[in-house]
């Protein structure tokens, strides 16, 4: 039986989908699955190049010419987002990870997605709850800081129309310490996710395996 296929999304320098890509080519694999497309929504992230590196087909996924196109912003995202739904189809993965994908995926993308039973994951740098959104990181450390909590952490999900807000998959706790700077946190961050990432991928294969032999 084939491996899972697996789809991408990016934006920035890709250290998670490095680590994804390097747990499919261990030996034996930490993850059996194959990726086979990556989508990023900026040209210049580096992720596309640690694609093209390891074999893997890409695309870049621009707003732009849709922002050029649309009278509003949000008639420009809805067709970005029916394309990207068509784009991530056209490949017919079994699973989406959102690794450092730094766009809100609206209805009109997730609609078609759930409907052709592809799961999607996303990796947030925070707890369950906790600072949703882009920046989650820095508000972390800025509540901290401010005496208002002692840890933050890293989460893999399901993805929902609710930003941040799918039942999680994997959380992994990460304490500040004294003295602690962005830089440093991130360090830390960055190396949980980059375990807790193949982990997460892992078990919602394993969900997903074990739901289709149910239905
Ligand atoms: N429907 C969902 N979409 C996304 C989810 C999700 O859980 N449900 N997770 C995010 C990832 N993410 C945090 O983990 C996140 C990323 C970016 C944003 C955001 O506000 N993006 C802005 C644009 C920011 C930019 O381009 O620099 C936007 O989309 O307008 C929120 C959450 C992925 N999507
Ligand atoms: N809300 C989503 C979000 O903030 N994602 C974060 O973007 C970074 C991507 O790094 P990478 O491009 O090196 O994998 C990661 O820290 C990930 O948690």
């Amino acid at each position: 039986m084939a491996p899972p296929t697996l789809l991408v999304l990016i934006s920035g320098s890709g250290s998670n989908l490095q680590a994804l890509i390097d747990a499919t080519k261990s030996t034996p694999p930490l993850l059996s699955a194959t990726i086979t497309h990556v989508i990023s929504n900026k040209k210049a992230a580096y992720g596309l190049t640690r694609a093209a590196n390891a074999g893997i087909p890409t695309t870049y996924h621009n707003l732009v010419p849709y922002k050029k196109k649309h009278p509003t912003t949000e008639a420009a995202r809805e067709a970005y987002d029916r394309d990207l739904a068509a784009h991530i189809l056209k490949h017919k993965p079994d699973m989406v990870v959102c690794a450092g994908w730094m766009h809100i995926l609206s209805p009109t993308c997730l609609g078609p997605l759930q409907g052709a039973g592809v799961d999607i994951i996303n990796l947030h740098p925070a707890l369950p709850g906790c600072f949703d959104g882009a920046g989650a990181i820095e508000r972390a450390l800025e509540a901290w800081e401010r005496g208002e909590i002692d840890k933050t952490g890293v989460m893999i999900h399901h993805v929902i129309t609710a930003v941040d807000r799918g039942t999680p998959i994997v959380v992994r706790e990460v304490p500040f310490v004294e003295g602690d700077t962005l830089e440093r946190v991130e360090e830390r961050i960055h190396a949980v996710e980059h375990v807790e990432i193949v982990k997460a991928t892992r078990i919602a294969l394993d969900q997903r395996r074990e739901r289709l032999e149910k239905s």
